[in-house]
């Protein structure tokens, strides 16, 4: 069986991620992923659920060719990736203003497009008047934001996400999933993003994707047709009950 990690330059399919019977057996003999199967194109934005431990956020690092598999092959299309933690790792002795424009600051975008950029992406996650806060000033929820507007300066054509609003209260996390997905309607991307909560892997994405216990591999999928953005109240309609549903149904008959 052919064992590769490849980034594809087709343009139209910048955004897309292929996994075609990907398997993963770490060093210590831990074997976290078997025979995943899994496309995603370009323009889509899937969430991965599965128990814990079976191999989600291992996918994910695959797909930003941070790890490599053992078995199968790995196509990422060639766009820019951008990648939010579970932490927000932010620079404590800088700014919001400053941890934002990092990356571009290690790429080296000239000062007056780091400003624009900046800004916009700002805006765009609800950070605006809190350019100057240092990240002790801020709420969890708030650092999150600033880690996401980050990301989001680098114009990602694909977004991965490892259980970024984990460690959040409900009502904030709440509010980051429609942030998310209002910067989704605005600035279309490819994205990723692993969770333990079902509620906010149906209101985010466009297809759930549900993972079976370690050795993870995928049990079933549950397609979500309702438009973007989405709106708070949403949870309490008819189909979105109905999809969360039948994704909690997937991983139960998974951990049966
Ligand atoms: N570098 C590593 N070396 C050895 N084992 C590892 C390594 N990284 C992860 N694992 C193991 O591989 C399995 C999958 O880990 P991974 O973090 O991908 O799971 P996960 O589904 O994201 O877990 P969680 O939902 O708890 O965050 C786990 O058993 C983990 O302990």
């Amino acid at each position: 069986m052919s064992v590769a990690t490849e980034r594809n330059n087709v343009p139209d399919d910048r955004g897309s991620i292929d996994f075609s019977g990907l398997g993963k057996v770490f060093g210590n003999g831990t074997q976290a992923l078997r025979d995943v199967d899994l496309t995603v194109n370009s323009g889509e934005f899937i969430s991965i659920v599965g128990p814990s431990g079976c191999g989600k956020s291992t996918l994910l690092r695959i797909a930003a060719g941070l790890d490599v598999p053992t078995t199968g092959t790995s196509r990422v299309g060639d766009g820019v990736i951008g990648f939010v933690f579970q932490e927000a790792t932010l620079l404590h002795w800088r700014n919001v203003a400053q941890n934002v424009e990092l990356l571009m600051e290690l790429q080296g975008v000239p000062k007056k497009d780091r400003i624009e950029r900046r800004e916009e992406a700002v805006d765009l996650v609800g950070l605006g008047g809190f350019q100057r806060h240092l990240p002790k000033q801020l709420s969890g929820g708030m650092k999150m934001r600033v880690s996401i507007a980050r990301a989001l300066t680098l114009n990602p054509e694909i977004f991965l996400f490892d259980e970024p609003f984990g460690a959040l209260d409900e009502l904030t996390r709440e509010r980051l999933n429609t942030e998310v997905t209002s910067v989704f309607a605005n600035r279309p991307f490819t994205g990723m993003f692993v969770t333990h909560n079902i509620f906010e892997a149906v209101f985010l994405s466009t297809r759930v994707v549900v993972m079976s216990g370690r050795p993870g591999t995928i049990l079933g999928e549950v397609e979500v047709p309702l438009p973007f953005p989405r709106p708070l109240g949403l949870r309490f309609d008819g189909l979105f009950t109905k999809l969360v549903s039948e994704v909690s149904s997937l991983l139960r008959e998974g951990a049966q």
